[in-house]
């Protein structure tokens, strides 16, 4: 069959890699921070995490599940196009498949990066990922971040309905629905463009909030048509990192069920809108650290899950690649910017790449 795609010669699945052993922890975060100047010492505490599962980040076989059912996607649509995988952080290094998408004579590539919403960490660092490591000759457009397409609400909104119910099974109706996403910087949230309608405009957390929002907005939007009411709800942050003294997005996701547990809420669904895939954050920030929090309140919690493989968000990408095939668009000029980071000249700062 004939489309758009057949102008590539290759998709490349973008993402930011996750250590697969104790050994690679404290490497694997040292590409991650690179040009930061951080001790081994604090990168062992960062690493914590990831110790407790045995140096083992989930991402990795997230993505290997995700290149499986993208590959069944194309091939039920008689779209042959190569698919290959690179990361930011740990191999296969992005630097490493795109040389040999070179070496193997192609020329044009279209990527598709893990990350859903808008913002400098999920889009232009890895545009500037590809403008580091492209070989000459060699074209890669990306698609933009995609995370209020149908199949990603889609996914988001089944996972909320299936933990609704398994609460109600445990004889809790009509829970509090916590959206959850990444943190970030308020500075880095202001810049998340593209800022196109005047509600992003106006909104200060810019693109990225504004994304998260409207994906919630649908999943309420569904409830509500399905049951009668609008659930409870609100969009708390996870993840948070860096000095105290700079403000990121708030509130914390444990700030937020402590705020319910005084507000007489009893139980919670947690969803994780802001992430893909089960990564780090979710099985750690989410499934270990805010579980405990909610169980030490005395609120029954269920995490609703991340989009993952779901059919509707698989189809949804491949949809996504072949439209942006047919109309590849640039990340607008200015939009979703390296953030200036205090002391550091940005010429200095401009040929590396961390998180
Ligand atoms: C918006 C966003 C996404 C996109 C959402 C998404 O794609 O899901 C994302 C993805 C990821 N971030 C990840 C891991 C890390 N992020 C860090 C640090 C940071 N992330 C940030 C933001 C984001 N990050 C920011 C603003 C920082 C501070 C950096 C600075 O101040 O310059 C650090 C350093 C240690 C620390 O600071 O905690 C690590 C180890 C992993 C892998 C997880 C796994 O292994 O499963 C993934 C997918
Ligand atoms: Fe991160």
């Amino acid at each position: 069959m004939t489309s758009a795609l057949s102008t590539y010669d290759a998709v490349l699945l973008l993402s930011f890699g996750g250590p697969e052993r104790q050994e690679d922890v404290v490497p694997f975060l040292r590409n991650v921070t690179r040009g930061k100047d951080i001790p081994d010492a604090r990168l062992e505490e960062v690493g914590r995490h990831y110790r407790l599962f045995g140096g083992r980040s989930p991402i990795n076989d997230q993505n290997r599940a995700l290149l499986a059912a993208l590959r069944s996607e194309l091939d039920a649509r008689g779209l042959d196009i190569p698919l290959v995988w690179g990361n930011r952080n740990w191999a296969p290094y992005v630097a490493d498949v795109l040389t040999d998408l070179a070496d193997s004579g192609a020329r044009r590539v279209l990527a598709l990066a893990t990350s859903a919403h808008p913002s400098y960490s999920g889009c232009r660092q890895y545009l500037e990922d590809i403008a580091l490591h492209c070989p000459p000759g060699l074209r890669v457009d990306k698609v933009l971040p995609f995370g209020e397409d149908q199949g990603f609400v889609t996914a988001n909104l089944e996972a909320v309905r299936d933990a609704r119910d398994a609460l109600a099974a445990r004889g809790r109706q009509d829970p509090y629905i916590l959206f959850v996403a990444h943190s970030i910087p308020l500075s880095m949230a202001r810049t998340s463009g593209p800022v196109g309608s005047a509600e992003r405009e106006g909104n200060p957390g810019g693109a990225y909030v504004a994304s998260l929002e409207a994906v919630a907005d649908r999943i309420l939007g569904a409830l509500a048509e399905e049951t009668g009411t609008r659930p409870d709800s609100g969009l708390a942050y996870c993840s948070r990192s860096g000095p105290a003294a700079v403000p990121w997005l708030e509130p914390d996701v444990n700030d937020a069920l402590q705020a319910l547990a005084e507000r007489g809420v009893g139980a919670v669904v947690v969803a994780p809108i802001g992430f893909m895939s089960d990564h780090m954050e979710v099985v750690y920030d989410l499934d270990v650290e805010a579980a405990a929090t909610a169980e030490r309140l005395g609120l029954e919690m269920a995490r609703a899950a991340t989009a993952g493989v779901h059919p509707a968000f698989v189809s949804g990408l491949v949809d996504r690649l072949v439209s942006t095939a047919a109309d590849p668009r640039p990340c607008p000029e200015g939009c979703c910017p390296r953030p200036v980071r205090p002391g550091r000249p940005a010429s200095a700062e401009r040929r590396r790449s961390g998180t």
